[in-house]
């Protein structure tokens, strides 16, 4: 590990224990807070999230201003469910609709920050099963008490819950096959993440629209290369909350992830100037299901869009009216 590593480790790492809601409050002064769930078919899991901030942090203490949920082309009642905990729901495709839609998380996030409103923007996953305040708390820590800071990722430990069976630490299998050799490979100063892939994190919006968004899963690995690349490891921080338990994808599944995973992290590279392909890579990824007929081929197409940053689409809307 690089000595920039550790010495930011040292520096820029804390837990959610050290920041009491308390403090928080006192510290934040104007700064308003907008906590973003993206949720695609999430009923199960987003009302008891949304209800849970809604009680702690904005009914016991006012440190959350908004609760908007992205509702992602969910199939399930997954928007009323959430309105009915409290949130504001928006539909992904009615934000900047004149614009030909993309899909996938990260086209989610991208909207959110346009229909958001708060000066800090936590996003969470809405299908977390042991939700707590405190992922919201501890991810504001940093944000609401040290300017310097502008970025804030989570970690956690991951056990895999299948088939009423908990392994510690099982959890996370694109993060620890793919994104976590990839990140030690070409950014060695992202190293000191533990869950570059996790779905909690914060930034201040002015670093947020300042940055492009990737669509899909290559969103979280997008945002800390480029969020390294224009405000510096030492803007970043990181920040304990525990345990995280999720629901699972299947491994086929996860082998799409893992595929816009590196498609990320090729567009990165060639960005950087750091290969000269003959030609792009492909796109195609190449699965196989059994069957009773054996291996049935399966086509998945790992391919990632990219928006500009939000700031350009401001500019440009506002020279266009
Ligand atoms: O098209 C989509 C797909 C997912 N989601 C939501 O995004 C969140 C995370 O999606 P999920 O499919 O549960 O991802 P994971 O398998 O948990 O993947 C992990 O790794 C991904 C790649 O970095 C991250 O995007 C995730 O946040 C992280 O939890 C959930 O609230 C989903 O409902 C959308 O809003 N739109
Ligand atoms: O972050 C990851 O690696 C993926 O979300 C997969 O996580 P899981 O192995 O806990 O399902």
């Amino acid at each position: 590990m690089l000595p920039q590593v550790q010495a930011w480790l040292r520096n820029r790492m804390s837990s959610a224990a050290d920041w009491p809601v308390d403090r928080l409050l006192a510290a934040k002064g104007d700064t308003t807070v907008s906590v973003v769930l993206p949720a695609r078919n999430e009923r199960a899991t987003v009302g008891e999230i949304v209800a849970t901030i809604r009680r702690d942090l904005v009914e016991r203490a006012p440190l959350v201003d908004e609760i908007l949920v992205i509702d992602s082309r969910s199939v399930d009642d997954t928007a009323e469910v959430a309105a009915a905990a409290g949130a504001r729901v928006v539909a992904q495709d009615a934000v900047l609709a004149e614009l030909p839609p993309l899909s996938g998380k990260g086209e989610a996030l991208w909207k959110s920050l346009h229909a958001a409103r708060g000066d800090v923007l936590v996003f969470v996953d809405a299908d977390l099963r042991n939700f707590s305040s405190s992922f919201v708390s501890g991810l504001l820590g940093p944000l609401l008490t040290d300017p310097s800071a502008e970025y804030v990722k989570a970690c956690y430990d991951r056990p895999l819950n299948t088939g009423g069976v908990s392994v510690a630490g099982g959890g996370g299998r694109v993060t620890e096959l793919v994104a976590r050799p990839l990140i030690n490979m070409h950014w060695p100063l992202l190293a000191g993440f533990v869950q570059p892939l996790g779905g909690e994190y914060a930034g201040r919006r002015a670093l947020l629209e300042r940055v492009p968004f990737v669509t899909g899963y290559g969103v979280e690995l997008g945002l800390l290369i480029d969020v390294l690349e224009t405000a510096g490891l030492d803007a970043m921080a990181q920040v304990d909350l525990g345990t995280r338990e999720h629901s699972h994808q299947s491994s086929e599944a996860l082998g799409g992830m893992a595929g816009q995973i590196m498609q990320t992290a090729w567009s990165r590279l060639d960005r950087q100037g750091r290969i000269v392909p003959l030609e792009p890579p492909s796109t195609v990824l190449t699965q196989f299901r059994r069957d009773g007929d054996g291996h049935q081929v399966r086509i998945r197409d790992v391919s990632v869009g990219e928006r500009p940053p939000m700031a350009e689409v401001r500019a440009y809307s506002d020279s266009a009216a």
